[in-house]
């Protein structure tokens, strides 16, 4: 359990989110409202019983009820709301910069217009209280001649995605699935990461690295299995965008207890914490923190590697990361770490 001292530290602390869907930003309440707006049926009666079916066993069974609670997103002015929402709710847990993942193909799949996803979000983004840019992600049990085209439809809108990332069912898409859609993006000068190591197998760190050529990793915390890949993650200071609270309720750990956050650092590796789908999880970036940090042994110096790190391994300019680190620095001033 921290002490006083580090749990304020934890919250005022200035720290970057590089890991949350934005779908999965969408509490119920509004997942109800925009039903109503929108005229959407929905499977639950309420508020109250749609929260109950948040219990998960696993990655599919989440990812199934965060797919129907996004068929209430039709209008632009739904997306630009969720966006709203999200960026004041992490500006309370002082995120200064969010860098936000959005799954096009769960809209356009239903018939939502490319172009009202994206603006709805991106408007968002420049109305909000915080620094936030955009990764849109592949959706990996679709196929690749799916993400190409996506990726073609997101071309006219290049100036508003800084990267691409590759997420949903893990486990028999690896990476290798989608070697030409990234190369692609590489040559178009996005940045590039990936889901792996969530509940796939270390190779799959291993491949998107090597065959996508992702600059971070989503998750990640499966490469402990592995002590050369560990190594070298260590050695190239690749980022891991880890997630304590999805972690927890996807059963990737049993509790907290036994996550290997702290592990993690002890190896040397640029670790992350995030929220992950803070909505369907149980808390936003403070809350991770928290969980963690009652958990396990962490301490301040742990919570200034974690913030710093954040930035460090953010798509901002060097000038921009810069004057966030110093601000951090100055919040641990008076503080022994
Ligand atoms: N934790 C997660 N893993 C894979 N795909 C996701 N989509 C939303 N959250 C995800
Ligand atoms: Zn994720």
């Amino acid at each position: 359990m921290p002490n006083e001292q580090l749990r304020i530290l934890l919250q005022r602390m200035p720290k970057a989110e590089l890991h949350i869907h934005i779908e999965g930003s969408l509490e119920p309440e509004l997942i109800f409202e925009l039903a109503q707006r929108n005229g959407v049926k929905l499977a639950y009666e309420s508020v109250e019983s749609l929260r109950k079916a948040y219990a998960f066993d696993n990655l599919q069974s989440f990812l199934d009820i965060y797919y129907a609670g996004a068929s209430v997103l039709l209008k632009e002015q739904d997306f630009y709301d969720m966006t709203m929402a999200y960026l004041r709710r992490a500006a309370e847990d002082n995120v200064r910069h969010a860098e936000i993942f959005f799954d096009p193909q769960t809209h356009t799949a239903r018939g939502v217009p490319f172009q009202t996803v994206v603006d709805g979000i991106w408007r968002a983004c420049q109305d909000g209280p915080i620094s936030a840019t955009l990764i849109m992600c592949f959706l990996r049990h679709l196929s690749e001649d799916d993400a190409l085209a996506t990726l073609e439809e997101a071309l006219p809108y290049r100036d508003k995605i800084i990267g691409v990332g590759l997420d949903s069912s893990e486990v028999g898409h690896p990476p290798e699935k989608f070697c030409r859609v990234f190369e692609r993006c590489r040559q178009l000068g996005l940045h590039l990461v990936a889901h792996a190591g969530e509940e796939g197998p270390p190779a799959y760190i291993e491949t998107a690295l090597d065959l996508l050529n992702v600059e971070r990793i989503d998750h990640g915390v499966r490469c402990l299995e592995d002590p050369l890949l560990t190594a070298r993650l260590a050695r190239e200071q690749i980022a891991l965008t880890v997630c304590p609270l999805s972690n927890i309720k996807l059963r990737v750990f049993g509790d907290m207890g036994e996550h290997n956050l702290l592990a993690l650092l002890d190896a040397g590796l640029a670790a992350t914490v995030n929220s992950d789908d803070p909505a369907y999880f149980g808390g936003y970036m403070n809350a991770n923190f928290l969980a963690a940090f009652d958990a396990l042994p962490l301490t301040a110096a742990h919570a200034h590697q974690l913030a710093r790190n954040s930035f460090t391994a953010s798509f901002l300019e060097p000038e921009a990361k810069r004057a966030f680190i110093d601000e951090l620095d100055a919040c641990f001033d008076h503080v022994k770490v």
